[in-house]
């Protein structure tokens, strides 16, 4: 059938394990995500956030279990992206940065400009498009990154810890563009360290420990009430052991 491709959602981990050689990263994690507010994946440094974002993606297959993406194991990453924390950007403007998504999303050349234009609008970067992207700064290569994303039209948008480097402005911003992203009905699947912006942004907390998913709960439900001793320990700030 010709048109759009099937939905992305909702995406489901079955009993998925990662190994890399006798390292155990991912541990039996289940999950089961769904059109609506962002979901945000929390947890201490090498709990496993990365890893768990890359097999969502289709990035990583996992060793044990499956994946499904709308209910199919083998769906090509049409209608997800993928925000990386540093972004790697061409050696060409920011707007041709956007033209070599465009192109490879099959948007016909002469849309390109118009697309580019309000994309760069989109991300408060409106006057940048003739700029050299690797020139840009850290924040605005960041907002760059999210327009090269967002070009895809994406049904599923994945983003680790795309704030970790930012200055507040400009995190702010972008979680406000992530705020409107998700208002646009895309589902944003996020890590972050910072607690703050996870209360700011989550409409559910998947809390991550060694691998394992210890808490899966509405955000509200997570920060008032963590149902777990690792879960009240970290969202008091506390080492977890
Ligand atoms: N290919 C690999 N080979 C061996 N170990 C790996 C590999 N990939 C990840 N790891 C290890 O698995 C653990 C989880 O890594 P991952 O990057 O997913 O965690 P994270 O929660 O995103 O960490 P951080 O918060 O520090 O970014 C870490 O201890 C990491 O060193």
């Amino acid at each position: 059938m010709a048109g759009r491709p099937p939905s992305d959602l909702p995406l489901a981990l079955h009993d998925v394990s990662y190994r890399a050689g006798e390292t155990i990263i991912l541990d039996g994690v289940s999950l089961h995500l769904t059109t609506g507010a962002p979901t945000i994946i929390i947890g201490p440094n090498g709990s496993g956030k990365t890893t768990l974002l890359r097999v969502a993606m289709g990035l990583l297959q996992p060793t044990i279990g499956r994946v499904t993406w709308g209910g199919r194991e083998n769906s090509p990453p049409i209608r997800r992206a993928f925000v990386f924390q540093r972004p790697v950007m061409l050696r060409r403007s920011a707007a041709a940065n956007i033209h070599y998504v465009l192109k490879s999303a099959g948007v016909p050349r002469r849309r390109w400009t118009e697309e580019t234009k309000r994309l760069l609008d989109m991300v408060g970067l409106p006057n940048l498009g003739a700029r050299p992207a690797r020139k840009l700064s850290g924040g605005e290569q960041q907002r760059l990154a999210l327009a090269r994303a967002l070009a895809r039209d994406p049904e599923i948008l994945f983003l680790d810890e795309p704030t970790a480097a930012l200055d507040p402005i400009s995190t702010q911003s972008i979680e406000e563009i992530l705020q409107s992203a998700a208002a646009r009905n895309i589902k944003i699947v996020m890590s972050t360290h910072d607690l703050h912006e996870a209360r700011r942004l989550a409409g559910d907390i998947v809390f991550m420990n060694r691998g394992r998913v210890i808490e899966n709960a509405p955000s509200a439900t997570f920060f008032t009430s963590p149902a777990t001793e690792d879960g009240r320990r970290f969202t008091r700030g506390e080492l977890l052991t």
